[in-house]
Formats: C-alpha cells, sequence, structure tokens
C-alpha cells in the first residue's frame, strides 16, 4: 500500500472506530476480518496511525477547537498527520490528491486546516493540564484526589504505548526455556524486574502463532496482572475462587501457582467468558479449574458456600484507568458502566464474595484501576463494616518461595509511571481464624444490581 492509501484506510477504521459502540481493538479486528487483502505490514501501520488519533484525542480535539474545525475523522488524520506526525502542510496537501486508494482532495476548508497548523505540534502551553495529560472529564477530579501534585506526572505516564508481556506457566517450563523457544523464533524476551515468572518482549511480535503459546508455556499478561494473581499466595491443595474470573488471566497463573493440586472454582456472571478461559484452561494443561456461571454477586450457590474457601480473588469490574496505555479510546468512550454505577457493584461483590472465605483464610481485592475510590476507598469501608478482617501488608502476603516482594507497602499499587506496568491495585484481606461464619456480608436480595445488569470491564488478559 502506499502511504495515502494507507491514510485513506485509516480514516475509514477511525470513522467505524468512532462510529461503532465497542472496544477499538475488537473493530480493529473485525475492520480487517473483513478485508484479508491487507497485508500484516499495512495493518500494523494503519492500525498504529488509528491508535495515534486516539493517544492524542484530547489535544487534537483541543487544535481542532482553536482553528474553528470539525473533529471529523478525516480532519482528525489531517490534523494527526501535522501535529504527531510531523508531516508539513504541503506533504499533507500531496497525500490527499483523490489518486486511486488515496483520499479525496482537501476541501477549501481543510486547506485553511493544513495552512493554520502547518508546523505546529501537538503540545501547546494553553492546553489545560487535562488536555496534556489526554485526561477525560469523567476521570479527572478522581485522578486529581488520587496522585495529588503528582497528577501531571502520572497521568502523562500513561500515554505511551503498553509493553507486551508474557507470564512463564511453571506447568509447562522454565522461564529460560521460554526466553530460548521464544529466541528460536527470532524474538528477544527478558525476565520482567518485578514478576518472577515474567517476561517482556522488545517490541511487538506474533506469539500466538508459536509453539510456545499453543502449547500453554506462555501466555499474554501484564506484569501488574501478574503480581495481583501472586497477592493470593495460593498454595498446592488449596480450595480458590476467583470470583470476577472474566476470560481466566488470573484463574490462570492461580491455578499455575497451586501445581495443578486443590481446587480453582473460575466464577463471573458472563457466561461466555468463562466458556472462552476454558479453552486457555486447557492448553495451560491445569485440570484443577472449574467454572461456575453466576447470575449477580448475591447468587445463592455464595451463601451455599459460604466459609468454604482459603482464598478469594476480587478481581472487581473497574473504570479500567490503569489500561489506558493499551485501550486509549476507553478515556474517550467508556462502554461499561460509570464510576457512580461501579462503586456500589464493587462494594456489593466485595461483600459478598468475602462470605466465601474461611476463617483463616484471605480475599483479594483487585483492579485495574488507579482511582483511589475504586481502589483503597473500598477496602477502607469494607474493613470499617467488617470487623473479622484485617488487611496484610504485601510483604507478608507475598509467597515467600518468590523472594523479594514487588512493594513494602501495605496495599500494592502500581502504575505505568512508577512500575511500568498497567495500573493495578490489590489488596489482601485476612479473616480473622476465630472469625464466625454467618457473619460475613448480607444475603441474597439485599443489594440491588444496577438497572443494566450488572456491570462488565475490559481488562487486558
Ligand atoms: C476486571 S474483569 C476480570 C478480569 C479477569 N479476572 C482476568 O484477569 O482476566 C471483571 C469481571 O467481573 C465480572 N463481573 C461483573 N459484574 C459481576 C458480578 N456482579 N459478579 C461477579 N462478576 C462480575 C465481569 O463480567 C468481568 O469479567
Amino acid at each position: 500500500m502506499t502511504p495515502a492509501a494507507r491514510l485513506a484506510t485509516a480514516t475509514d477504521l477511525l470513522a467505524e472506530v468512532m462510529d461503532t459502540p465497542r472496544p477499538a481493538d475488537a473493530v480493529t479486528s473485525a475492520f480487517f476480518r473483513a478485508r484479508r487483502y491487507i497485508g500484516a505490514k499495512d495493518r500494523g501501520e494503519i492500525a498504529s496511525l488509528v491508535y495515534g488519533v486516539m493517544r492524542h484525542w484530547a489535544r487534537l480535539h483541543w487544535w481542532l477547537e482553536r482553528v474553528n474545525h470539525m473533529p471529523d475523522p478525516r480532519a482528525l488524520v489531517i490534523a494527526d498527520c501535522i501535529l504527531a506526525g510531523g508531516r508539513t502542510a504541503d506533504a499533507v496537501a500531496g497525500l490527499f490528491n483523490g489518486a486511486k486508494f488515496a483520499p479525496a482532495p482537501l476541501s477549501d476548508r481543510e486547506r485553511k486546516l493544513i495552512r493554520a497548523l502547518d508546523t505546529r505540534t501537538l503540545n501547546h502551553p494553553d492546553q489545560p493540564e487535562a488536555v496534556q495529560a489526554e485526561v477525560p472529564e469523567w476521570a479527572e477530579a478522581s485522578m486529581r484526589a488520587t496522585f495529588g501534585d503528582r497528577f501531571l506526572a502520572e497521568a502523562s505516564g500513561m500515554l505511551g504505548e503498553a509493553p507486551l508481556d508474557l507470564r512463564v506457566n511453571p506447568v509447562k517450563g522454565t522461564r529460560e526455556d521460554a526466553i530460548k523457544a521464544l529466541a528460536d523464533a527470532g524474538i528477544k524476551a527478558t525476565p520482567t524486574d518485578l514478576s518472577p515468572v515474567g517476561l517482556r518482549l522488545a517490541g511487538r511480535a506474533p506469539v500466538m502463532a508459536l509453539d510456545a503459546y499453543k502449547s500453554g508455556m506462555i501466555e499474554i499478561q501484564d506484569e501488574g496482572s501478574q503480581l495481583v494473581a501472586f497477592m493470593a499466595d495460593a498454595q498446592p491443595g488449596m480450595q480458590v475462587v476467583d470470583f470476577c474470573a472474566g476470560a481466566g488471566g488470573k484463574t490462570l497463573a492461580i491455578a499455575a501457582m497451586m501445581e495443578n493440586k486443590g481446587r480453582v472454582v473460575a466464577t463471573d456472571v458472563l457466561e461466555g467468558r468463562l466458556t472462552r478461559a476454558k479453552e486457555r484452561f486447557r492448553r495451560a494443561g491445569l485440570h484443577n479449574i472449574e467454572t461456575r456461571a453466576i447470575k449477580t454477586e448475591r447468587d445463592p450457590w455464595v451463601k451455599r458456600h459460604k466459609g468454604k474457601f482459603d482464598r478469594v480473588v476480587v478481581d472487581a469490574p473497574c473504570s479500567g484507568t490503569g489500561t489506558w496505555r493499551r485501550n486509549p479510546d476507553s478515556r474517550w468512550r467508556p462502554l461499561g458502566p460509570g464510576l457512580v454505577e461501579l462503586l456500589p457493584l464493587q462494594a456489593s461483590i466485595l461483600d459478598s464474595a468475602a462470605r466465601l472465605v474461611r476463617p483463616g483464610g484471605r480475599v483479594v481485592y483487585a483492579t485495574c484501576s488507579v482511582l483511589r475510590e475504586e481502589n483503597e476507598g473500598q477496602v477502607e469501608a469494607f474493613l470499617a463494616s467488617h470487623p473479622d478482617f484485617a488487611l496484610v501488608p504485601v510483604p507478608s502476603a507475598w509467597p515467600a518461595a518468590w523472594g523479594k516482594p514487588p512493594v513494602g507497602t501495605d496495599m500494592l499499587r502500581l502504575t505505568p509511571l512508577r512500575h511500568d506496568t498497567d495500573g493495578f491495585f490489590a489488596a489482601v484481606l485476612e479473616r480473622r481464624a476465630d472469625a464466625p461464619v454467618a457473619e460475613a456480608g448480607a444475603d441474597e436480595g439485599e443489594v440491588v444490581v444496577p438497572e443494566g445488569g450488572p456491570a462488565t470491564a475490559q481488562p487486558p488478559a
């Protein structure tokens, strides 16, 4: 494809992303599936143009408003070419030339636009901080409350692309085995700093096509997500529930830690996700996992299994602010419920799921959000209303066999800026050994699921 043809296709894809109420990665996959004639290299370039626009969204909109131009897909692509791509106005006019497969020639208004933007760059000193750091209005106050005077630095740390991390499945091999298998396929991987079974790739690579992936030796999982799973310190032989298991990213890590011994029950309100997770469990050679679809967090199954589990992991549906590097579109088009619905839902899920844990057992409450109200706020409220639980600081919760804990704090708070992982939060809550089982949580029917059904969030695997 010529550069002009790529721009034309990127404009079509961006229009489709903007028009479709589905996550951009799903729209992008469907777009390319319907256009199999586009080769891998062109796909990469086109996707990168569109993701560039989504990463620069607030700043591009700021500029377009300043020069009084509608932010339609074509204008966004044109502005991105100049402001972020460093192209001159003449170069852009040369690409939008109406030739075969190239974008239609520029209109008079668009000619005015490129002249107004010529030699400018994406950032401008007049931009408010939230625009500079691409923070949407719905998250700004919460993020400021969370980070205080580190707001701009932390939010700016979420602007780049996330790295591609893998978790090595100890049931199928060691980290060294995986490094070698990847090197044999020409892919350079280095051990992650914080996760003892993580690998970070130097760039993008088609890992899903590799034997090491197909045989279950490696899984794609952000280093932060790995750490959250390990906070459960699940031991071989334990009984564990992964309450919001989704597509099973953390379930896999937990079950592997248990060396296939004991039992992990993966529950979720979306049965389709659990069905997809089963294929991953099979590939990983893990036989100690069962799935259970529940109707809500107050499903009668929870009451029937009160106090029966050693570990309960609650990877709650959340705003996903920790995954903005991966899903830049989710800043501007949050498709799931907003914070107003999420906060009571998270509290209700934690309250109900905590009933499953035995006295002396542990609940891990986690999110892929960086916002205090979804994290510490939920944990503090839970502890205040559940005196039979106490916080276990990270260094005590971290599996001893795995050496140094990732942080020395009471709760695990990871941010792209400080840890170069996705933003994740986890707190470990231990139930007093002498706590009576009947105490934990309310019974079914006490909490109403928000209108429109239970919430979902799209986390990284
Ligand atoms: C953050 S995602 C889980 C990601 C998953 N643990 C992983 O690592 O791949 C949150 C999950 O909570 C589920 N969920 C939403 N509402 C729920 C509820 N009321 N009870 C249990 N799970 C719920 C969603 O369907 C979603 O799969």
